[in-house]
């Protein structure tokens, strides 16, 4: 009753009132049996022999490989940066360094919001072509340009690549998995990421010694997307998209192949399960697949629109906390403290990351929520140190040593940043890539496709202002001000991001019914775990 006030209050005309309280009305319907039903059956293959999953693992390792494209292609940057000397035509200065860093960013966002266009039309799985299309043609424009204007082209059209990619893969996952699995599958994509960047520092190491070697370092960006063409005969559409489509026997056979182990009466309910769950969002529909309906369900469904906020809010802290920053100027910041070997400096950030996103893996489906709450206070502790350490660092602008610095500052600076870096990758580096779960099927496209582009919006944002920030409140204020959004972030996830682990897709939307359901999913989260007890 609530919900009708909020919307009466804004406005809202008499048609869009119907679609919400629609909406209301079928979130209210009795969900609780059914979903717990559901991720009984999808549970079923966790009893089994790990082969019996081979499938379902294959899949999901075939979609990341687009997790290695993102992380390979944002990581190459760096050490590119370096490698260009005057071969684009003169050096760079340090705007045009910035612009080819920053292009990326921009061409996701904008591939993020043409992947909304295209998601429910063509099927999951033709995103996934797309965006290989797109990672192709820009890795052979780079390796091939001589001049800046058409470096810049090519970063934005990886960029569009990027944003088609990291908008589906997620999604795709998440609808292909079990939901006893489901973190720990998309925390393999993260791991493609985290991996794919640990290999464009590697990669840049080896080609600094190689004359053109930025040419083979982006040619090389070209080898993760072909292999992914060719495994396309291997991977299928979801049967959650098949269903929405009508190609209910293709579904029927996907699910076969997903629980090999599971008896035809189990796959037969799975897939009424998600039938019904598709249906109630087809039903929205109106007939219409139009973005527009798709937009007013997000805003004007309180459920909805409070599951959006979780999801982004998260991914907006991932990103504010200032990561990438720490990503794209390592080299820099660990040459300043007095280590020789700025490569092999990054290689630490990237390692780590990469090591702890695969510590993560382990946690994942323990519990989302829990991770992020026990281990986000970690950031804003380890940005202040540094933000001590950097008060004796004397840095200009451009991130110069000017003057001596401690020994001390220099150990603790360094100890500070690996701290960060390890807290960051154990939880708040991967789960936000979760956060899809979150969305009801018939907003999930556009909903992921607004996730991903709160993601690049707020990455252009940190990595542009980084240095600005450095110049105006120096090294440890820039350090002192990530703490506090930090500690913001930290907050933000206790009052609103709910724990979604072991729940079936087609249960979550019933947590935001009355608001952002922390008490609600931990209850469901006992109900569920008590259920599996007793049928142990
Ligand atoms: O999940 C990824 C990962 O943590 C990467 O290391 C980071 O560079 C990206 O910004 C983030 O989205």
């Amino acid at each position: 009753m609530q919900h009708k006030h909020e919307a009466m209050a804004v406005g809202a005309s008499p048609r869009t009132e119907r679609i919400r309280s629609n909406a209301e009305d079928q979130c209210h319907a009795d969900e609780g049996p059914q979903a717990l039903e559901l991720e009984h059956v999808e549970q079923t293959p966790f009893y089994t022999p790990v082969y019996s999953r081979k499938y379902v693992w294959t899949c999901v390792l075939s979609a990341s490989i687009g997790g290695i494209l993102f992380g390979y292609d944002t990581g190459v940057i760096s050490s590119a940066l370096v490698l260009f000397h005057s071969d684009l035509g003169h050096p760079l200065d340090n705007a045009e360094k910035q612009l080819l860093t920053s292009l990326t960013g921009g061409g996701a966002f904008v591939g993020a919001l043409l992947a909304a266009f295209v998601t429910d039309a063509v099927g999951r799985k033709m995103v996934i072509g797309i965006g290989c299309i797109w990672f192709t043609v820009g890795s052979v424009v780079a390796a091939s340009a001589y001049s800046v204007l058409l470096m810049g082209i090519a970063r934005f059209i990886i960029g569009v690549g990027i944003g088609f990619e990291t908008m589906i893969t997620p999604i795709y996952i998440a609808e292909l998995s079990p939901s006893s699995l489901r973190g720990r599958m998309i925390t393999i994509y993260s791991m493609a990421v985290t991996g794919g960047q640990a290999l464009a520092y590697a990669g840049g190491t080896i080609f600094s010694h190689v004359d053109l070697g930025w040419r083979y370092l982006f040619a090389l960006g070209a080898l993760p997307a072909l292999a992914q063409v060719a495994l396309f005969p291997v991977y299928p559409e979801t049967p959650r998209h098949l269903i929405y489509r009508g190609r209910i026997e293709d579904s029927v056979v996907v699910l076969q192949q997903l629980y090999p182990r599971s008896p035809p009466s189990d796959i037969q309910r799975l897939g009424q399960i998600i039938r019904e769950d598709v249906n109630h969002s087809v039903s929205f529909d109106q007939g219409a697949r139009r973005l527009m309906w798709s937009c007013k369900q997000l805003w004007l469904v309180p459920s909805n629109l409070r599951s959006l906020i979780s999801a982004c809010g998260l991914m907006a802290v991932q990103q504010l906390c200032g990561f990438n920053s720490l990503m794209y100027y390592s080299a820099t910041l660990f040459a300043a403290v007095g280590l020789t070997n700025p490569t092999a400096a990054s290689l630490i950030v990237s390692g780590t990351n990469f090591f702890f996103t695969i510590v993560a893996l382990f946690f994942v489906d323990w519990g989302r929520r829990r991770m992020l709450v026990w281990t986000l206070w970690g950031l804003p502790l380890a940005l202040a140190m540094a933000a001590v350490a950097f008060s004796h660092i004397p840095l200009n602008s451009a991130l110069e040593l000017q003057g001596e610095a401690p020994s001390w500052a220099k150990a603790l600076a360094l100890a500070s940043l690996s701290i960060f870096v390890s807290f960051y990758a154990i939880a708040l580096g991967n789960i936000p890539w979760t956060a899809n779960e979150l969305l009801a099927l018939e907003v999930r496209a556009l909903g992921t496709s607004l996730l991903t582009m709160v993601c690049w919006g707020c990455n252009i944002i940190v990595s542009a202002t980084f240095l600005s920030l450095v110049g105006r409140l120096t090294a440890a204020g820039a350090f002192g001000l990530y703490a506090g959004l930090c500690f913001a972030g930290w907050l933000l996830v206790i009052f609103t991001y709910p724990e979604t682990a072991g729940l079936g897709l087609e249960s979550i939307r019933e947590i935001f019914k009355d608001g952002f359901g922390i008490r609600f999913a931990n209850q469901r989260q006992r109900t569920r775990r008590h259920g599996s007890h007793s049928r142990m």
